[in-house]
């Protein structure tokens, strides 16, 4: 071979090779490229390496490319889903490429033509809809954010597995806020954003996919053809009035959605403007940091949200994590929302009634998203089917009742829920009762889901089929007869369909039955010998026959439910929102009627009144490790002043008390109170009255953000700084320990300062969790701020923690008893107590704060105890030694042994 040929033959590309290469290329290097080759999607070069490594499966290689070996590996196209969901958690995104045609079209054109192939879909963590890819309670949110020129900024967001779609407009202070409560799995913004890097760092992005897009996407006229080409509108003003940003970021969610599906129209409900100025603002921090719906580890248990969800449906799990991400502001809708709550704790029976048929539901909504994807099976038909049923029998359930009065909120939803004017779902429903067999597949190509009865074509073919089969069974004992083997079977496979099977012995027998044979023979396998007749292979062509037409038949039955769910898609939706309201506010009333929680008086007061207020998730771990009861706390602010006539009342507590004693909890529970009150619920307190919040701010707790390259220190000042520019008379804010991180007098300085501007600027509702007993002096210059501290009592050298609230300063911090508790050693304990000692002396017979806090000088004027020695083998043998035990000849030789000891 000359040298030439050999490079020709090195650099040459295979056909598929060069469709495989051309497809990616316009995929992009970003994606995954899964391409279909029969049962497996196959991966190459770098996508094979990366994708291997990150599914620990063998990578392997197939043919050469310039020279080089193409590194390759494949997943089963039936498991692909689970790998598909191995890599999308890890931050991948996957281009799916079938194959289009049947490989016999392709060989039409030439023995060496490449089958076409299409990508069909780009999965992205924000774009799944498949079952086994989402969280059943949880949402998969997609958005985008825009930026105007004039630095206006919007987010329009979507969940293609239910068609959620809305948008909002804010300003840039807002965007970090709306993005926490959001929680997408997938953010598209613009390349100029993605690379302002100071903007980057504000925004809560742990878990977030970013998808980068250039800025013309986020064109505001392309977005508006966008947006009127998917709702099929002439003008958007039947949405309400877009703001520009919001046009913006909705048309380049579009854009990217329809990218991603191949151009498969993906199914949204019409969009909904969010006002934030509706919601009450939580900042990423403050979210964190009260763990609403998901704890500072990340998970969902241990978070409010987990303690509280009592509802029976994936939907409805979904609506509750909405409404507690996003409290209320408007007085007179969470009212209404209590109202139902009210209603379902009064009719216990009802109720328990409502939630059995609730945990009967399926994910109605998200089977119809999967249905006009293109992407459902007839299992997404018999959960519309029977869920429609079920909401026909809650609305009935309701009927019953007599003399009901329903809230009108609850009025709405059921209206929703009612088939009775909605003739075409109603129709839907029934036909898809008539025409479902009770059992069906997971995909409509795999057929046997038509019920008999339904379609006089399906029936005859199945009749036909059925009949030749029956004939086929007959067939076995005449063939016996008429070979003379009684051991003749008639047997079926998918490659030669039916055949005659006899044991070798019987060969012979078979095959020399003379001319007028019927017999053909088709195997010889050691196992056996095959044949078949005319006969049987004309009963076999029409049972094939039958069996493929009768599954296009129903394919074709498919399709057009599949077809008409679409054009019901947004009535459907209505119904399946009305379930999981109805799953919300049934659910909150158990969990209220479980744990004694009560109905808050909200108004537009700038009062916060609790009575016996419980923290739900202590008192649920409490009550769980059977520890010890919760102890009830009250507490009262008032940012007006207005009940100080009688009562005197804060709007600024400062809360002392010794280490673990309950501070941090008393100011998140408080903090929950205005997240579930105006969320519409019920809240964990004997009485409540509470003026709702605009916003909510905390900082509790220091952690470093090293990501960002900020200090445990810089991390409390921003976020202090947050709160003194941001928070209203109208926000509640809590503080655990500012300054901490510093050197005590700076932080004692900082912590006094942010108090005064809390109270005399901000003149919010405030409560202050500090060691720095000095501030609670404040509370006598300061005109609205008082004191109360938890109490720890020294009960025979043992401390007990008390757990109340009571008003007025603490005296002292127990910190040395605290840490003797967490296991100190004992030496170090000590050694504190005496320090502790000799401060307070020093304090009490008037030495300057500066002397007795300057650290080493008085440190090293203590003589340092020494650790006590390690015991000695004498010591020990003595400690172990029973003296009752011993002989005293054996007395005497122990004295001696340990004697030797010495030596
Ligand atoms: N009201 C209460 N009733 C019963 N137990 C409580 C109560 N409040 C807190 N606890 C228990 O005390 C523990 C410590 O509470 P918390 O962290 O709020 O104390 P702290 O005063 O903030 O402590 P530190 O000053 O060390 O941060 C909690 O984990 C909980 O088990």
């Amino acid at each position: 071979m000359s040298a030439n040929t050999a490079t020709d033959k090195a650099t040459k590309v295979t056909p598929m090779m060069a469709q495989f290469l051309s497809i990616k290329a316009d995929v992009g290097p970003e994606a995954l490229l899964f391409y279909r080759m029969g049962d497996f999607y196959e991966l190459f070069f770098d996508d094979a390496v990366r994708a291997a490594a990150a599914l620990d499966i063998a990578l392997t290689k197939r043919g050469k490319h310039a020279g080089n070996d193409i590194p390759m590996c494949g997943v089963p196209v039936h498991s692909s889903e689970t790998y598909l969901q191995r890599l999308i958690k890890k931050g991948f995104r996957v281009a799916v490429c079938e194959q289009t045609e049947d490989p016999k079209e392709a060989k039409k054109r030439g023995s060496k033509a490449v089958v076409r192939r299409e990508v069909v879909r780009l999965v992205t963590p924000g774009t799944l809809s498949e079952d086994n890819l989402l969280e059943t309670r949880g949402r998969n949110i997609i958005t985008a954010l825009s930026k105007t020129h004039v630095g206006d900024f919007a987010l329009a967001w979507a969940d293609i597995s239910d068609g959620l779609f809305c948008t909002a407009d804010m300003n840039e202070e807002r965007v970090p806020t709306e993005l926490a409560a959001l929680r997408p799995r997938e953010l598209l913004l613009s390349e100029s954003l993605y690379q302002d890097a100071d903007f980057m760092a504000g925004l809560p992005l742990d878990g977030v996919s970013l998808t980068p897009q250039a800025g013309t996407k986020f064109d505001t006229r392309a977005g508006e053809r966008q947006l009127k080409a998917q709702f099929h509108v002439e003008s958007l003003d039947g949405f309400g009035s877009f703001s520009k940003a919001e046009i913006s970021a909705a048309g380049a969610l579009l854009d990217y959605l329809e990218l991603t599906q191949a151009g498969n129209p993906v199914q949204l409900s019409p969009p909904t403007r969010r006002s934030t100025a509706g919601f009450m603002a939580i900042d990423p921090a403050t979210r964190a940091s009260l763990e609403i719906d998901r704890t500072q580890k990340g998970t969902r248990k241990g978070s409010l949200l987990s303690v509280i969800d009592r509802t029976k449906t994936g939907a409805g799990a979904r609506e509750l994590a909405d409404r507690l991400s996003r409290p209320l502001i408007d007085v007179a809708e969470i009212k209404n929302r209590q109202m139902a709550v009210t209603f379902f704790i009064d009719q216990p029976t009802l109720r328990e009634r409502l939630r059995n048929l609730l945990a009967q539901c399926g994910d109605m909504a998200r089977a119809a998203s999967r249905l006009s994807l293109g992407r459902g099976g007839p299992r997404d038909l018999v959960v519309i089917q029977d869920t429609l049923g079920l909401g026909e029998n809650i609305c009935a359930e309701f009927a019953k009742q007599s003399n009901l009065v329903l809230p009108e909120n609850l009025e709405s939803v059921l209206q929703d829920l009612s088939l009775s004017d909605k003739d075409q779902l109603a129709n839907l429903r029934r036909d898809l009762a008539k025409a479902l067999s009770p059992d069906v597949p997971m995909q409509a190509r795999d057929g046997g889901f038509i019920a008999k009865g339904w379609q006089p074509a399906i029936d005859e073919l199945k009749s036909l089929r059925d009949d030749s089969r029956k004939i086929v069974a007959g067939l076995q004992a005449d063939y016996a007869k008429q070979s003379g083997v009684p051991t003749l079977k008639i047997k079926h496979n998918n490659v030669l369909g039916y055949f005659i099977e006899v044991s070798p012995k019987h060969a012979d027998t078979m095959l020399n039955i003379g001319p007028d044979s019927p017999f053909i023979h088709r195997q010889t396998l050691v196992s056996g010998i095959r044949f078949t007749t005319t006969e049987l292979a004309d009963l076999d062509a029409k049972i094939s026959g039958a069996a493929d037409k009768v599954c296009a038949l129903e394919v074709q039955e498919f399709e057009a439910f599949a077809a008409k769910t679409r054009v019901l898609a947004d009535v459907i939706r209505r119904s399946a929102h009305a379930l999981a309201v109805l799953d919300v506010q049934s659910g909150w009333a158990e969990w209220a009627v479980e744990t004694g929680a009560n109905c808050p008086v909200v108004d537009d007061s700038l009062c916060f009144h609790v009575t016996s207020g419980r923290h739900p998730v202590v008192r649920e771990a409490l009550q769980k490790s059977g520890a010890a009861d919760f102890t009830p706390n009250d507490c009262l602010l008032d940012a007006d002043g207005q009940q100080s006539q009688v009562n005197p009342a804060n709007r600024l507590t400062l809360i002392t008390g010794p280490n673990m004693a309950g501070k941090s909890t008393y100011l998140r529970q408080n903090a929950l109170m205005f997240v579930l009150a105006q969320a519409g619920g019920f809240v964990p307190a004997a009485q409540a009255h509470i003026g709702v919040a605009d916003a909510l701010f905390s900082r509790v707790g220091a952690s470093d953000d090293l990501s960002k390259g900020r200090s445990t220190f810089m991390t409390e000042m921003i976020e202090t700084a947050a709160i003194l520019n941001q928070a209203t008379q109208r926000s509640f804010v809590i503080l655990d320990e500012i300054g901490r991180g510093t050197s005590t007098f700076d932080g004692l300085s900082i912590a006094w300062a942010t108090t005064e501007h809390l109270h005399s600027v901000n003149k919010s509702r405030a409560l202050f969790a500090t060691h720095y007993h000095e501030l609670t002096d404040l509370a006598e210059n300061l005109e609205a701020a008082g004191n109360a501290s938890l109490r720890a009592k020294d009960w025979e050298g043992e401390l007990v923690f008390l757990h109340d609230v009571r008003p007025g300063a603490a005296d002292k911090s127990y910190g040395v008893q605290v840490a003797r508790l967490a296991g100190l050693p004992a030496a170090a304990t000590q050694r504190a107590q005496e320090v502790l000692h000799r401060l307070e002396s020093e304090k009490d017979t008037g030495t300057k704060d500066t002397e007795l806090l300057g650290g080493l000088p008085l440190f090293s004027a203590t003589p340092a105890p020494s650790a006590p020695p390690p015991p000695s083998d004498i010591e020990k043998a003595l400690s172990a030694l029973d003296v009752n035990d011993l002989s005293p000849r054996q007395a005497l030789d122990l004295l001696y042994d340990l004697k030797a000891k010495l030596s």
